[in-house]
């Protein structure tokens, strides 16, 4: 370890420390860890005593999420088989948390978008890949990984095998369902080879069979990314649908989407739901208006949803995380005590959900899907209720001290009374040392007791004077809350009291074991609870989201997919009107698939294009979470991806030149997109020269309206591009509104129809604070340029621009020539065009031929 240009010889730590220190490592930075002890301290004898990685966290639950739960937690292992031209991906899937093992094989393009996209839904903490896999897959992997916040972890080739041990090992884990097939080979999901070794190499990993805790726990199943809406991470990132990597918790309502829908979530299991909700918007109708209608009814009873999250969920400990301690039979008297605490507050939460009021249909959602599992839970945890009310000694345990009633067993009832006479001693010693201090006892002179120091005496700091020079007390410790000390008569009485707690422990551990051996039997039904209770708590959150915001949300109507309806009235950006000192401006954002499917939007920088286009698929991505949405009214067809893609400098493929990761993630785009898809494309073609960049864009655009079809929405810088909706149909201009007056510009955030007809970059510039001396100089050379375009004779341009004056009056007349042509007669328009090919041919000019090649190859394609 180095600190500085020093290094460390050692670090101690305490126990508070170490347990931050592995948090830290663990779960925010993803590293691995690896704890070497030795025996005698002897120091040249180490030997590893436990290891955890981020996707392996076993050796350290207990310690890392005793108080603290985990987010995210499986890790996923991935085999690329097939040939060089086709690849065949296998992801084998392995969640700990809830005994599930999922298996998904498909086809996949060179870039591996589509494993992109399953690891993206899943989203494990760690990836495994093979030691013997391709080099350039791996470092696609790494990569990826890095931008998602997993570590990627090499294991060797012969551990993605499906060999007959591979086949011993799943009978031993899997709990198979009923109807399922006893003979684990025959299961169609064991049928997934690919998929399956990729499988083996999790359980190896998280060597799940050297523990017969696990044993016919897991469940397997296919996991099919169809059933979700396909994002990806440069999505995720652009829409900010999550915190940044490294973020404890979900963040700020501002900042991210999970920030915001999250808000008002109280519970580790809705925290966990949440995110895995996120990754996977459903494109199915009928289970998204089952939690438009749970939120609906919240919603609408604004004290409910208040008392649902602070009067009952924020009380209800880790359950699942319980429920896995119990099964494995390493819980204790206090981890039975949170269930059953958690537990109580159910019945709280059944009549505050009775007591919703609304239509017939609104509230039958809120039965099949709230109400009744929760009180089918509730009720078969009748029997667990009562089992520790009549062994736990409750009055106890609500002190913090975790007993077996003492009716148990005589000698409990013995060892009970000796510590009822320390503590009746220890009471009339206060009274005898407040007297020698002359104290109130009871008011300014308390008897208290922790777990750590047993019992001891606690003044408040004011009366710190009183006991200085005193021999006769010693002081503990000194904090805000007060002085604690002792004297040798308490030390004397705590230390039997001790003595006489240890031996009821000892005494109880038989009766302890025998009650956490019948709680086992409710493991089952308690991991059920947390999930019934974690789709309350995110329900209940979209709720709180939906009617925090200064104007309200709204509930979108769904349409069936393909059916061609995106329309938002008064749509602002869920976190970008959160800010502070921001006043939101509403803007329509209403489409047609006939007519105005692709959308080009030109106007100033800063002048809210991005916003605006964001705010379009986050509004989509939110209302196929279940969510209301920030808009006055919404309806929409359920798409079936959200692919936003925003221009380079901000691009994922470190090491490549903007323009070509631009180009792939572009094409990546143009393969994923069907006529279902939103597309959001944000400044394509920054990332080269003008000509090469605005070639791009044009190809992609016309690619995506003629081809596609589906609605997209195309921010872009190039002017030129606003020409593409005279000769496509389905291409409309829009604009962001900005005036000048008097020099200067005000960005009015409005969406108009049309292209923007000036540009304002200059007084863009004005606006940030430039230098005064260099917005001159730019105003200068701009006047110049723009002068030299309409008034200087050819010979004293330069080639470049004198091609591109020449270029840009070509395309301007061959416009205006085909705005009064029939459009509708392609003979025309292809001689038309033909007639240009030929013009550009013989004309020698660069300007015209780069344009032209940018988009002749995209076209044939
Ligand atoms: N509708 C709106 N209401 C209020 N403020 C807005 C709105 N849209 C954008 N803004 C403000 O303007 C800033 C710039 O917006 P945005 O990044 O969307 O502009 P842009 O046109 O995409 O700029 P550029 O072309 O430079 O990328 C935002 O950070 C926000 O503060």
């Amino acid at each position: 370890m180095t600190c500085g240009q020093n290094q460390l010889e050692y670090v101690i730590l305490n126990q508070n420390h170490y347990e931050a220190l592995l948090r830290t490592l663990l779960l925010n930075k993803t590293y691995r860890v690896e704890v070497y002890c030795s025996p005698n301290n002897s120091s040249n004898n180490w030997t590893i005593e436990y290891k955890a990685s981020p996707g392996n966290l076993y050796q350290f639950e207990d310690l890392l999420f005793n108080t603290k739960s985990e987010l995210q937690s499986g890790i996923a292992a991935i085999k690329i088989s097939g040939d060089g031209k086709s690849k065949i991906v296998g992801v084998g899937f392995v969640e700990s948390s809830n005994s599930k093992m999922r298996v998904a094989q498909f086809p996949d393009l060179d870039n591996l978008s589509n494993m992109e996209c399953v690891i993206q839904q899943l989203a494990p903490r760690e990836l495994l890949v093979s030691s013997g896999m391709d080099d350039k897959d791996i470092s696609a992997i790494k990569q990826f990984a890095e931008h998602c916040g997993m570590l990627v972890t090499t294991r060797p080739k012969n551990t993605f095998k499906s060999d007959d041990a591979f086949v011993q090992d799943m009978g031993r884990l899997l709990r198979l369902k009923p109807g399922q097939s006893d003979n684990v080979a025959a299961l169609p999901e064991m049928k997934l080879t690919t998929a399956t070794q990729a499988l083996s190499a999790c359980i190896n990993f998280l060597e799940l069979v050297s523990d017969n805790g696990n044993f016919k726990q897991f469940e397997i199943s296919e996991y099919s990314s169809e059933l979700f809406v396909r994002i990806d991470v440069q999505t995720v990132r652009a829409i900010n649908l999550k915190p940044g990597v490294g973020t404890s918790g979900l963040g700020k309502p501002h900042e991210s989407i999970v920030g915001l829908l999250g808000q008002a979530v109280c519970t580790p299991h809705g925290q966990r739901l949440l995110l895995k909700w996120l990754q996977q918007p459903l494109r199915n109708i009928a289970p998204l208006q089952e939690r438009l209608d749970c939120v609906e009814a919240l919603n609408s009873d604004l004290a409910a949803m208040d008392s649902l999250s602070k009067d009952y969920l924020k009380g209800i400990p880790d359950l699942q995380y319980l429920a896995r301690k119990i099964h494995r039979k390493k819980a204790n008297l206090q981890d039975l005590y949170r269930i059953y605490q958690g537990v109580r507050r159910l019945s709280g939460v059944v009549s505050l959900l009775e007591g919703l009021s609304n239509s017939e249909k609104v509230l039958s959602s809120v039965k099949a899907l709230l109400l009744e599992p929760l009180k089918e839970k509730n009720a078969d945890m009748a029997n667990y209720v009562e089992m520790v009310e009549q062994t736990l000694d409750i009055d106890l345990a609500s002190q913090g001290e975790f007993l077996i009633r003492q009716e148990f067993d005589d000698n409990l009832k013995e060892i009970q009374s000796r510590r009822s006479e320390l503590k009746e001693e220890m009471e009339s010693a206060l009274f005898s040392a407040s007297r020698e201090l002359d104290l109130e006892a009871n008011k300014s002179m308390k008897l208290e007791y922790t777990a750590q120091h047993g019992f001891f005496y606690r003044i408040t700091l004011k009366d710190e004077k009183i006991l200085r020079g005193n021999k006769k007390f010693t002081i503990i410790d000194t904090n805000k809350a007060g002085i604690r000390f002792t004297n040798q008569k308490l030390r004397g009485l705590n230390e039997n009291y001790q003595e006489a707690s240890d031996e009821y422990q000892k005494t109880q551990q038989e009766i302890v074991q025998g009650v956490v051996d019948v709680a086992a039997t409710y493991s089952d039904t308690i991991n059920a609870l947390g999930d019934v209770l974690a789709t309350i708590d995110v329900l209940n959150s979209f709720a709180v989201a939906a009617s925090s915001s200064s104007e309200p949300y709204c509930r979108p109507l769904l349409h069936p997919p393909g059916s061609g309806v995106l329309k938002f009235k008064q749509l602002r950006h869920p976190c970008l009107e959160r800010q502070n000192g921001v006043d939101y401006v509403a803007n329509d954002a209403v489409f047609d698939q006939e007519k105005e499917r692709l959308v080009i939007l030109t106007g100033p920088n800063m002048g809210g294009k991005s916003t605006y286009i964001r705010s379009v698929a986050a509004a989509v991505v939110m209302a196929q979470l279940g969510a209301f949405v920030p808009a006055a009214e919404a309806a929409l067809s359920l798409v079936d991806s959200v692919l936003v893609r925003i221009g380079a400098g901000d691009s994922m493929a470190l090491g490549v030149s903007t323009f070509m990761a631009e180009m792939l993630e572009t094409s990546t785009i143009l393969k994923a997109a069907t006529n279902r898809s939103l597309v959001v494309i944000d400044e394509l073609g920054r990332g080269t020269s003008t000509y090469d960049g605005f070639g791009l864009a044009w190809a992609i655009s016309e690619n995506i309206a003629k081809d596609v079809g589906c609605f997209c929405l195309f921010a872009t810088h190039f002017h030129e591009l606003t020409a593409l909706a005279h000769q496509v149909p389905g291409v409309v201009n829009r604009h962001v509104v900005a005036k000048t007056s008097e020099g200067v510009l005000t960005l009015m955030y409005r969406i108009k129809d049309g292209p923007c007809d000036q540009s304002f970059g200059l007084h863009v510039a004005q606006m940030t604070e430039f230098p005064e001396q260099v917005l001159q100089r730019a105003a200068e050379k701009q006047k110049q340029l723009e002068l030299l375009h309409k008034w200087v004779p050819s010979e004293f341009l330069t080639q470049e621009d004198e091609d591109k004056k020449k270029g840009e009056e070509m395309v301007e007349e061959f416009l205006e020539n085909v705005k009064a042509l029939d459009l509708d007669d392609p003979e025309v328009l292809c001689r038309k065009l033909e007639e240009l090919q030929q013009k550009i041919s013989s004309s020698d000019n660069d300007f015209l031929k780069t344009l032209v090649d940018s988009f002749v190859p995209m076209q044939s394609s």
